[in-house]
């Protein structure tokens, strides 16, 4: 017997892998930058990093990304969590890093705009700025709430 065009079963969609680092300051506040046009969902905000490519680490990835994109150059990274998205242009797999030490000041190499939000307005986003943020990045920003930072 056929099956109805929505009860066919459906290939998985390929996960993409996005490496995802979480700078955190002496002050208790977290990077955050600006999606650039072009990208989807410009103009959301979301924590710097990218895909991780085919042979790479998760900690050359973010390593990489970081450079490209805000020119630091990370010293050590932890892992913090791991969470998947269901988006209409990818499916993505987060593996996100808190990183503390890092060389060189942060800045927007693909013209995007960062800043640097307290952990302790993550309830006041769109009045801190920072609004809107990425949906896959809310959950990472309700956990850190829960840091003890220093
Ligand atoms: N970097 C980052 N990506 C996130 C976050 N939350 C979230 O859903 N994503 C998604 C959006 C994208 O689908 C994917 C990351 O891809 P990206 O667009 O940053 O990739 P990339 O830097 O390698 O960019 P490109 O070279 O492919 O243009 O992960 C986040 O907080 N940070
Ligand atoms: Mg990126």
């Amino acid at each position: 017997m056929a099956l109805a065009a929505d009860q066919e079963p459906t290939s998985p969609r390929p996960v993409v892998e996005v490496a995802v680092g979480v700078l955190i300051n002496g002050a208790g506040a977290v990077l955050l930058g600006q999606r650039p046009d072009g990208k989807p969902y410009a103009g959301y905000w979301e924590f710097p990093g990218g895909k991780v490519e085919f042979g790479e680490t998760l900690f050359a990835a973010l390593s990489r990304e970081l450079q490209e994109e805000i020119d630091v150059c990370i010293d050590q990274a932890e892992e913090f969590m791991v969470l998947e998205h269901d988006y209409p242009h990818a499916y993505v797999r987060l593996h996100i890093c808190l990183v503390k030490s890092w060389q060189g000041q942060p800045r927007g190499l693909e013209n995007q705009a960062l800043g640097w939000l307290n952990i302790k307005d993550i309830d006041r986003l769109s009045i801190a700025g920072f609004d809107p943020v990425l949906p896959a990045t809310l959950p990472i920003l309700e956990k850190l709430k829960n840091l003890e930072v220093f």
